[in-house]
């Protein structure tokens, strides 16, 4: 059995050292499989992490004018670090979130990918020689990294989210302080104990556990840190975004989704039923870009949902760190109560379910993968984010109906659909207000394209050559007298 000891740290990173929270008082881990303890954090607040953004500050002196060969190599190890400790750093994954195990291998092996793409990617972040109106001057364009970057992760990716904002950072030679969610806080001070081993300078990298409105505050109001980058709710999202103003800091959030997932007439329903299954299903549905709402041609409803009940009927529910383990429990009690209330609402509306529907014999946080067949746009679910492993099917007759459906929301983060016409997907890439958009598959997240949403579902964007710079300034310098 593989253990995460190694990487079970229950302190925080300050300024190159592990410490704990002032007062000393601790938050307890808990493992959402089997409600055991598996560790404790500090709990910080405002005064570690005003002295975290200090350190942060101080590092920036040199490490924002380091050679970007050192900062490159600095990647590579770290990249090569994350997978030569690929197993261990997985079981700690599943054991602090829930997730099965084959998806927590994937998570870490993509940060990694994350941190290597953008050692890559910042040797190309070339500036500009613009033409100048005289000969007597030059203009140049030159990119300069931000400085002191917050970085707020959620729970539901612990690893990954986190690579997605250290590694531009890092690249950039911005120096960071990292702040996890408090249920899964054993990830991202993983990455700061790998961060140590490969030898960042002190400083450059810092991660803080405890109160979120205390940590969140303090990096708020602080001029020091200029830009904050943040996964999570829409409403803490909103949140920050209003905080930032006070400051004038950059801001990037990737906020909820509610993703229709269309199944047109035309489809391979072999592919769609897959994509299906990976796009509702994985991390128990607990992702942003998971499917909220199918919308399924009249003529194929009946077939697809036949073989979409009968996936979901067989997929292996248990503890994530068993292999062969498909879905693990929620994240917790909350997640439960609010599937169980979006099934109430739909079931006192009409709709019916055709599989699952309650919580799973094997208790706790447990829940059967579910279906809820004829779906309306007045069920909750129509409009709100589902986070949990509840397939909601509606039903609909021509391709405006379902692209009109599939906007009526607030939110545009990822959309789905499967064709085989691929003048229709040209159609749904205009008309599709979303920013990631799937055609014929249901899991597009990749570090070389630019993951991030529309509308409500937040601003700038990860991975890709785009998610390099917002972590750099652009200056322009005009030279005269030539
Ligand atoms: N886009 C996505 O991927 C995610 C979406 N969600 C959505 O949000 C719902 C609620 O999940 P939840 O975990 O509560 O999400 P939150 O938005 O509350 O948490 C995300 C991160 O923000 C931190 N945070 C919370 N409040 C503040 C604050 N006032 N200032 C600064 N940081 C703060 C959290 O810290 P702490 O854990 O300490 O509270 C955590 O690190 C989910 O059911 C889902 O719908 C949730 C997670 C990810
Ligand atoms: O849920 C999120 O916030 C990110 C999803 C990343 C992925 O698709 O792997």
């Amino acid at each position: 059995m593989t253990t995460f000891k190694k990487f079970l740290v229950e302190a925080n990173m300050i300024d190159g050292a592990w410490v704990g929270a002032d007062s000393g008082e601790t938050i307890e881990v808990r493992n959402p499989a089997t409600d055991e303890v598996i560790g404790t954090v500090p709990n910080c607040g405002a005064g570690e992490t005003g002295r975290a953004i200090i350190a942060a500050k101080n590092a920036f002196a040199d490490f924002g004018q380091s050679d970007l060969s050192q900062r490159v190599k600095l990647l590579q190890d770290l990249h090569d670090a994350l997978l030569d400790n690929q197993e261990p750093l997985a079981h700690l994954l599943t054991a602090e979130q829930g997730k099965p195990l084959f998806e927590a291998r994937g998570e870490i092996a993509i940060g990694a990918a994350y941190i290597r793409w953008y050692a890559e990617e910042i040797r190309r972040a070339k500036g500009e020689i613009v033409p100048a109106p005289t000969n007597d001057r030059r203009l140049l364009v030159t990119h300069h990294p931000v400085g002191v970057v917050a970085a707020i992760t959620p729970w539901n990716f612990p690893s990954s989210m986190l690579a997605r904002k250290l590694g531009p950072a890092l690249a950039a030679g911005c120096t960071v302080v990292a702040k996890p969610a408090t249920l899964t806080p054993y990830s991202a001070l993983a990455w700061a104990k790998l961060a140590e081993e490969v030898g960042y300078p002190k400083g450059v990298v810092n991660i803080l556990t405890g109160s979120s409105r205390e940590i969140g505050a303090a990096i708020m109001q602080s001029p020091d840190v200029r830009k904050v980058t943040f996964t999570g709710s829409t409403e803490v999202g909103k949140s920050l975004i209003r905080q930032s103003a006070d400051t004038v800091k950059k801001v990037s959030m990737e906020l909820g989704g509610n993703a229709p997932f269309i199944v047109f007439d035309d489809a391979d329903i072999d592919a769609a039923i897959e994509g299906a299954m990976i796009a509702k299903y994985r991390n128990m549905g607990q992702t942003c870009v998971c499917t909220n709402r199918f919308y399924v041609q009249a003529s194929i409803h009946d077939e697809f949902l036949r073989r979409l009940q009968a996936a979901t009927a067989d997929l292996n529910v248990g503890y994530g760190s068993t292999e062969g383990v498909q879905q693990g429990p929620l994240v917790n009690m909350p997640a439960v109560e609010k599937v169980e209330e979006l099934i109430d609402d739909a079931v006192s509306k009409g709709g019916k379910i055709e599989q699952g529907g309650k919580r799973h014999p094997k208790g706790g946080t447990f829940f059967e993968p579910t279906i809820i067949s004829g779906a309306t746009s007045e069920m909750r679910f129509a409009t709100e984010e589902i986070f949990g492993p509840l397939s909601a099917i509606f039903k609909f007759e021509d391709e405006d109906e379902a692209i009109d459906a599939a906007n009526a929301t607030e939110y545009g983060l990822a959309a789905y659909a499967f064709t085989k016409d691929m003048a229709r997907a040209f159609r749904l890439n205009t008309k599709l207000q979303y920013g990631l958009i799937g055609i014929n598959s249901g899991l597009i997240t990749t570090v070389e394209a630019p993951f991030g949403g529309l509308k409500e579902s937040g601003l700038g964007k990860e991975g890709g050559s785009q998610g390099l710079s917002d972590y750099l300034d652009t200056k322009y310098m005009c030279l005269a007298g030539l």
